[in-house]
């Protein structure tokens, strides 16, 4: 049953085997020894079983078991069936007692398989270059790490396990019944087989694609429903609650429909074996009857029949369900290992031990486009930025000013051109990133303490206090944190709803000094400030920007004031590079 099946689910066999480590490998090894242990104890059982039946019927076959083993003389037919059934509970007993250890080490290993893939997994998102990462919604790494990753050890893993177990049992059992009466055997599993060619073909395929729809439709309403509550404000302004709830309520409408027949058509293959096992029950007993076959021998085989229909009638049952799960878990394998081979194959930044920042950044013949576009963001650029400079960096909107402040932070390559770091140094090394604040334009706030804000990813045991509080002062936030009835303790609200926009700015500034670093790079920083805040905010940063190396990027002109030299950038090209007077005046001309 298994051999006309599995080939179709070859390839996704594959793709989990060729994602897997040795070690993960290893393990499933070991689940499937004990898988096939397990499965040899309930052959025994179900042989013992039979035995057990059969010497009810007729004792002196007890006898004659009894006697291979040398107890014949000792023993009377009565005590024969009692050593029988002595045997049969001891049996069933280790045979359950194994099935518990197996339950319990299958479980845990999958679900230890299961939660290391995961980490991997992030940790490969983690490593993955910012230019892939910018080129999917966010929800797609979340649906794979969160939901695919899961179906695939809980859902498929387990079913394979299953198979393997439930498929060497009703083998055998089938083996068994062939033994007991040949002729009456190859018509029963003759129509076995027909029916279940029937169902591998029409049904199987069909939860195939019902899997990739209900994927589909997974990924679709958790996107529409995070847009939904990340957007509310905006939504419920422009009036389109009800189109954003439309829009859920049809791809979850949709989910759970699939769902739905899913479910049902897993129960349906139970009700039509078992139809089928009494119907050939009857069938059974009118073909023995017309054979005129002895009664006793006919009681035995149909007892046999009885207890190998009734253990794999269930059997069948999983073997289709699991069948169904493994079939539906496909579009998930397909997109973990799609997804594990592209998001990155080696470590994207460098370890660079002997990194040093003593004279400049040079950009050279640099140019820059995104994946799938034409135009070239960056032109041509040709630019020294010496250690210690503050560099002003201007232009109009889509000019490539965060452009290129992302390839200055190394998160987006270059398509033709260099840049390095005091001629040697590529910007893609962990420690160009360590001695670098980044204010970003629009900065993402943690649904935690003003103080895990600053402190971003590190733990409160980790904080260093001094280094918080030179923070907080240089960023204009100590009146305001003063001013809170829980000071830095306070919650900042998801994405920092509780704050202004101002104040959201000046932590993500204290969060850029916190690390006390060597390179400061603001991109629009102060836009949302008032124009007293911003002025105080310069005037610290160009305290704070002594003996460091900035680049701020602004629309205002007055934001770059403390600028050495200021970077016009139009259309991705260096338009000018002039001080700030000369652009002041330039300006009122
Ligand atoms: N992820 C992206 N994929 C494709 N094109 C992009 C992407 N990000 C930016 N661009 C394009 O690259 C060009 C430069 O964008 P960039 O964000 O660097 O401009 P900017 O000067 O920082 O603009 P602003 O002042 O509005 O922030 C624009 O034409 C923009 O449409």
């Amino acid at each position: 049953m298994l051999i006309t099946v599995i080939p179709s689910n070859i390839s996704a066999l594959k793709k989990i085997r060729s994602i897997l480590t040795r070690e993960e490998k290893l393990k499933w090894l070991i689940i499937v020894a004990f898988t096939v242990c397990l499965s040899i104890l309930e052959v025994i059982t179900a042989s013992v079983i039979v035995l057990f039946a059969q010497v009810l019927i007729l004792p002196e076959k007890g006898q004659y078991y009894l006697s291979k083993i040398g107890l014949h003389d000792q023993i009377s037919q009565s005590q024969s069936i009692l050593y029988i059934a002595i045997l049969c509970g001891l049996t069933y007993f280790i045979k359950n007692f194994f099935a518990a250890i197996d339950a319990f080490h299958l479980n845990f290993s999958i679900q230890e398989m299961n939660y290391n893939f995961k980490n991997k997994m992030l940790h490969r998102y983690a490593q993955s270059d910012y230019a892939s990462y910018i080129s999917k919604n966010s929800m797609h790494g979340y649906n794979v790490v969160s939901g695919d990753v899961e179906l695939m050890f809980n859902n498929a893993m387990l079913a394979i396990a299953t198979l393997l177990s439930e498929g060497m049992i009703s083998s055998f059992l089938i083996a068994m019944v062939i033994y007991m009466n040949p002729p009456l055997a190859i018509i029963i599993f003759g129509f076995g087989v027909c029916v279940w060619l029937s169902l591998s073909k029409g049904l199987l395929p069909q939860f195939y694609r019902w899997g990739k729809r209900t994927q589909e439709s997974a990924l679709y309403s958790s996107q529409n429903l995070l847009q939904f509550f990340h957007a509310f404000k905006e939504i419920a302004l422009l009036g389109k609650r009800d189109s954003f709830v439309d829009a859920y309520k049809f791809y979850s409408k949709n989910q759970s429909k699939l769902r739905a027949v899913q479910s049902t058509t897993n129960a349906l293959p139970r009700m039509i074996i078992e139809v089928i096992f009494v119907g050939l029950f009857v069938f059974s007993i009118v073909f023995l009857c017309m054979r005129n076959e002895n009664s006793n021998q006919l009681i035995g085989v149909l007892g046999g029949y009885l207890y190998a229909g009734f253990r794999i009638m269930p059997g069948l049952n999983r073997i289709i369900n699991q069948l169904n799960v493994f079939k539906s878990s496909i579009p998930s394998i397909e997109r973990v290992y799609s997804e594990y081979n592209t998001v990155v194959s080696k470590e994207s930044y460098l370890d660079i031990k002997d990194f040093s920042f003593n004279e400049s950044i040079s950009l050279n013949n640099l140019f820059y486009s995104y994946p799938n576009t034409k135009k070239n963001a960056l032109i041509n650029i040709n630019l020294i930025i010496n250690k210690g400079d503050c560099i002003g960096i201007i232009g109009e909107t889509g000019s490539g000013k965060s452009t290129l402040s992302d390839i200055i932070l190394g998160f987006l390559k270059p398509t033709d051109g260099i840049i390095l770091i005091d001629k040697k140094y590529p910007v893609t090394s962990l420690q160009w990133h360590n001695i670098i604040g980044y204010v970003p334009q629009s900065i993402y706030l943690i649904d935690d303490s003003i103080e895990a804000n600053i402190a971003f990813g590190e733990t409160s045991e980790k904080i260093n206090s001094s280094n918080l509080s030179e923070a907080i002062k240089a960023s204009q936030l100590s009146k305001f944190i003063d001013n809170l009835p829980n000071g830095i303790k306070t919650f900042v609200g998801e994405r920092g709803v509780r704050l202004s926009g101002g104040e959201r700015q000046r932590i993500a500034i204290a969060r850029a000094l916190y690390r006390n670093p060597e390179v400061l790079i603001f991109d629009e920083a102060t836009s949302a400030l008032d124009n007293e805040t911003e002025a105080k905010l310069i005037e610290t940063i160009h305290n704070v920007s002594k003996n460091r190396t900035v680049i701020m990027i602004a629309h205002r002109l007055t934001t770059l004031k403390n600028c050495d030299r200021v970077i016009v950038l139009k259309s991705g090209i260096i338009e000018n590079e002039l001080s700030y007077k000369e652009l002041i005046h330039q300006a009122v001309i």
